[in-house]
């Protein structure tokens, strides 16, 4: 390894160590934001593997119950998925990376269905790389889980980026967390944010945001706008985060920290 290559890469650990640990701050004036994934829950094998715990459910209720309601699941699962998991408590969300915004905790999210170019290029990949793989069928968004066969990430990034040429224009490709994800352009994390501050109870207030993934940093490069304060769980060399936190449980430890 050149001399160059060994400093650059000490320099880029240094930079995402160098990440402060954010401060204790969440008062009235504060709005929340939370990824799912990697954030509130460890990463398990399948999407459908993870749990909440009742505690992780009093903490977010009794968050809520401190910021007035100004707080918000910003997820790339559905807002039905985050439900499923977090019931009985019902949240305001954003959910597919904001094609889905739920404003009131109690409203209903209507649901749309799976277009047919994006059926058919669902049963493509699935047909292509086998049961290694797990296509996750959102609707509009197709997320291939490769995380039980490392090895097909490649293929499987491959195959959504040919894709973009024959799909109606307006998606892109976002890499996951052990996967890769096939979305419409105007499903951002950052817009999603913004549509929550423009309403009550988030209006007037300063953004945080919570995430640990690369379709999270339009999210922080909203909230670092908007003079919030971003946090990237398990922070990379490069993010626009400003603060870090080193996993889920340290994570789970600072927002109890804000009760
Ligand atoms: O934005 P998030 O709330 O972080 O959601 C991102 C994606 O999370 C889920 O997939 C990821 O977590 C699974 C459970 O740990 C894991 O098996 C998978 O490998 C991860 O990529 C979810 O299934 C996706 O729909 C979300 O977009
Ligand atoms: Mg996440």
């Amino acid at each position: 390894m050149s001399e160059t290559l060994v400093m650059s890469e000490s320099l880029k650990k240094i930079a995402s160590e160098s990440l402060q640990k954010p401060p204790a701050l969440l008062t009235g004036e504060w709005a929340l934001f939370l990824d799912i994934d990697g954030t509130l829950l460890e990463h398990a094998e399948h999407p459908d593997a993870v749990s909440v715990s009742d505690e992780l459910r009093s903490l977010l209720q009794g968050l809520d119950r401190k910021l007035n309601g100004a707080l918000a699941f910003i997820t790339g699962r559905s807002v039905a998925a985050a439900d499923q998991l977090f019931q009985p408590l019902k949240l305001r969300a954003a959910g597919l990376y904001g094609l889905e915004h739920r404003l009131l905790p109690d409203d209903d999210v209507e649901v749309a269905g799976e277009p047919a170019d994006i059926a058919a290029l669902a049963d493509e990949i699935q047909a292509e790389l086998g049961r290694g793989a797990y296509i996750e069928r959102k609707g509009r968004v197709l997320a291939i889980h490769t995380r039980a066969a490392p090895h097909l990430l490649p293929r499987a990034t491959q195959l959504v980026e040919q894709a973009l040429a024959t799909l109606p224009k307006g998606y892109r490709v976002v890499p996951g967390n052990a996967g890769v994800e096939l979305l419409p352009l105007e499903a951002a994390k950052g817009a999603a944010i913004r549509r929550f501050m423009d309403i009550a109870p988030f209006v007037g207030r300063r953004p945080v945001f919570l995430g640990d993934d690369t379709s999270d940093e339009n999210g922080f490069e909203a909230v670092n706008d908007a003079g919030g304060l971003s946090i990237r769980v398990k922070p990379p060399a490069h993010t626009t985060a400003q603060y870090g936190l080193a996993g889920v449980a340290e994570t789970l430890a600072w927002l109890k920290s804000q009760l």
